[in-house]
């Protein structure tokens, strides 16, 4: 567990983090969303301690960090910023391989710790290995970022913006691989996006900014349907509030008995693309791949309703 108590940062006079307090469980990915200015970015770098509070302590495990050496500390946690900052004369081997090099692990250890997170970040090794950062596009660049971060298991990754300069299509994949690669890996994972949209599809937990405090701290479903004021209302936008709700449940967990005319969807599709899906082809109902089906009046139920 990391825990933030009472955290501020005072600049000019000015408190941009404002008394922040925040328990972050292990092993989920807690999403820092607000808008620009909001303090996000002073509050991710007061973890690790690239900007130190002005009040306040940050624990990680129980142990507080003001009293851990900086360089010891940074290498237990990762660090991945928009941009990435690859080292551009080292190749991407060696770049992943940055902090276990310090940490003096065996040279076959590292090689295979290598290639197992090109693997999970669907890189071929064989190809992508020996590459220079150059010869990489803006989304293998970020997922070679990602997997530097993660290579010495670390026990907490901090992400700030991580993929605010990719176009949609390379943002939606480097979405889902981050997903998959910390269901799979289980790393503790702080992420600040301005996205509401990457917080809902990417955090277990949203935590809600502006102003450099903290105005909601809940699970997606209950930051949409039921936001703390109206500035997290206004965030997530009431057009949108039905469609993120659709966009957290598979199609799996909805799918009833019957038979419905058409191409099927996969069972892991989202409720939103199912109804993205209903809309296009003018269906009721669509067929479910390995047997059932998903109806547009099931969707419309689910999108209006209240959380238990
Ligand atoms: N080193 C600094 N000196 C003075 N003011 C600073 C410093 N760093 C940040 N600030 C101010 O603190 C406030 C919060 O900045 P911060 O970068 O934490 O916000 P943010 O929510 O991450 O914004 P963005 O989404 O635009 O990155 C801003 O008003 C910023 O100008």
């Amino acid at each position: 567990m990391i825990e933030l108590r009472h955290l501020t940062r005072v600049y000019a006079g000015v408190p941009v983090v404002d008394d922040v307090s925040l328990n972050v469980p292990e092993g989920e990915i807690t999403a820092l969303v607000g808008t620009s200015g909001s303090g996000k970015t002073t509050l991710l770098r007061m973890i690790n301690r690239l900007v130190e509070p002005t009040t306040g302590q940050v624990l990680i495990g129980g142990q507080d960090v003001a009293g851990q050496p900086v360089h010891l500390l940074r290498r237990r946690i990762g660090y991945v910023i928009q941009g990435v900052g690859l080292f551009p004369h080292h190749s991407v081997a060696r770049n992943i391989a940055t902090v276990p090099r310090l940490l003096g692990w065996p040279p076959a250890q590292i090689g295979a710790r290598v290639d197992e997170l090109l693997q999970l970040f669907q890189l071929d090794p064989a190809t992508f290995r020996n590459r220079m950062p150059h010869q990489l596009s803006g989304g293998q660049a970020q997922r070679v970022g990602v997997a530097r971060a993660l290579a010495a298991r670390p026990d907490l990754l901090l992400l700030d913006e991580p993929f605010g300069a990719l176009d949609a299509i390379g943002r939606a994949r480097a979405q889902a691989d981050l997903r998959g690669v910390q269901r799979q890996l289980g790393t503790t994972m702080i992420l600040v996006t301005h996205d509401i949209n990457e917080a809902v599809q990417l955090g277990d937990r949203i935590a809600v900014m502006d102003h450099g405090r903290i105005l909601q701290h809940d699970r997606p479903e209950r930051i949409l349907t039921d936001p703390a004021t109206p500035f997290v209302q206004a965030l997530i936008g009431p057009g949108e509030r039905a469609f993120h709700l659709l966009s957290l449940s598979a199609v799996l967990g909805m799918t009833q008995p019957g038979q419905a005319q058409g191409p099927a969807i996969p069972r892991e599709a989202s409720l939103r693309d199912a109804l993205a899906e209903c809309l296009w082809s003018g269906r009721d109902a669509l067929p479910v791949e390995g047997g059932g089906i998903v109806t547009l009046a099931a969707l419309r139920a689910h999108a209006r309703q209240a959380p238990e």
